[in-house]
């Protein structure tokens, strides 16, 4: 890909994403390309939608995000609405979704340049809802907690109409998850949730999570769902702590929307888009939930070792037993050797990839 504008998002708080600022600004610079910070906190005004915080940079090509996986997911938000690709430092706790080392900055950002990176292309869910979402002002202050004031509400599409029944669509795309939350410490959500516009079931829960497989490995993985290859489609729907007996997650197909009603008794709900609060939902609201036509896209030097990663970052252990077995399993199960032909269609990592 060519590259010519960069868009930073950096998280101030930490003095090594401050730093490594620094190397990316110089490397544009020594390449003549324009370099926009975004500062997606600035409160000189209301916080920007992602198409407006893009076109306040000017539309990079290229955003760069420095700081974790909170910090990606903002960068991720701005690049989705123009296609420029993402490049994730890893300066986070976790780091799952930023895979490139800090030390290799300079070297990915010359893979860019010069054609030699990898783009991947991560599903994002997009929303239809009954009514344009709001955020009560009261919520504000409770959500001003070193971030500073929240994010605007999802947009209405412009080409979106009222009145046929099937609700407005927004101007958003989750790479995660979009997740429906109780909003009272002591009133559950009660929501009717449809899939392909069938009852699966009425719900009672703190929260109901619909996530891409991307998001799979967050909100969703820590209520008990599975774990879903990135590299697939697929709109997961996991319930978190539902009273009643079925909890199961329900994976989806991609052309399968799932829509979520709040029912007359339920408490009001939350919901929020990759773990930022855009509106709140009463009594009779609903949200429906499906495959966006846009990508993610991210910026890879090595094809993804999503497995490697799973294990590392998530630290999996191996069974004890095994360890007492003698000689412990390999990191590495493929041949060294040409790949045969009926093989060749897999997705098969090079016999060392990197984590
Ligand atoms: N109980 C939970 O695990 C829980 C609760 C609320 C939100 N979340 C997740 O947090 C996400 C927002 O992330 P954040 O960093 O802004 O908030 P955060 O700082 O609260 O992060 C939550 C954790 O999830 C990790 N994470 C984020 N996306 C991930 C992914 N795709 N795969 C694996 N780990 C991931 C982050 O590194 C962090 O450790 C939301 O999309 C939601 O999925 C998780
Ligand atoms: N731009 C910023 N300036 C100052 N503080 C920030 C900024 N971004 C995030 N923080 C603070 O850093 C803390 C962690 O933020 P966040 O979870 O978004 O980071 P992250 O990029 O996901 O990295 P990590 O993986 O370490 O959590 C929060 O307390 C947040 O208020």
């Amino acid at each position: 890909m060519t590259v010519h504008r960069v868009g930073l998002v950096v998280h101030q708080g930490r003095a090594a994403a401050r730093d490594a600022a620094l190397t990316v600004r110089a490397w544009c610079e020594a390449h003549g390309l324009p370099c926009t910070e975004i500062d997606v906190w600035s409160t000189d005004q209301h916080r920007r939608s992602g198409r407006e915080e893009a076109h306040a940079a000017g539309d990079p090509d290229l955003v760069v995000t420095l700081g974790g996986d909170g910090t990606f997911l903002r960068g991720a938000r701005i690049a989705v609405k123009t296609s420029a690709s993402v490049l994730g430092v890893d300066l986070g706790h976790v780091g799952f979704l930023t895979e490139v080392p800090v030390q290799d900055v300079t070297a990915a950002l010359d893979a860019v340049h010069t054609g030699h990176a990898l783009v991947e292309e991560r599903m994002t869910l997009t929303m239809r809802a009954s009514r344009p979402p709001e955020i009560p002002e009261e919520l504000e202050s409770f959500l001003c907690f070193g971030h500073g004031p929240a994010l605007p509400p999802p947009p209405v599409r412009p080409e979106s109409t009222e009145g046929d029944g099937w609700g407005l669509a927004l101007d958003v795309n989750a790479l995660n998850d979009v997740v429906v939350e109780k909003l009272a410490r002591d009133h559950q959500v009660s929501a009717g949730v449809y899939i392909s516009g069938r009852l699966l079931a009425a719900y009672s829960a703190d929260a109901l999570v619909v996530a891409t497989p991307t998001g799979s490995t967050a909100y969703s993985f820590a209520a008990g769902g599975p774990v879903l290859s990135p590299h697939m489609d697929a709109v997961v729907f996991t319930p978190i702590a539902p009273h009643m007996t079925f909890n199961r997650t329900v994976v989806a197909a991609p052309d399968e929307p799932v829509a979520l009603r709040i029912l007359p008794h339920s408490g009001r709900a939350a919901v929020t888009i990759d773990g930022q609060l855009r509106g709140v939902l009463d009594p009779g609201d609903w949200i429906g939930v499906y495959r966006a036509p846009q990508r993610v896209r991210l910026i890879r030097i090595h094809p993804t070792d999503f497995y490697g990663r799973l294990r590392d970052r998530f630290r999996l252990t191996d069974a004890p037993a095994t360890a007492s077995d003698g000689e412990s399993a390999p990191f590495f199960f493929r041949p060294d050797s040409p790949v045969p032909p009926d093989l060749a269609g897999l997705r098969l990592l090079p016999p060392t990839a990197a984590r």
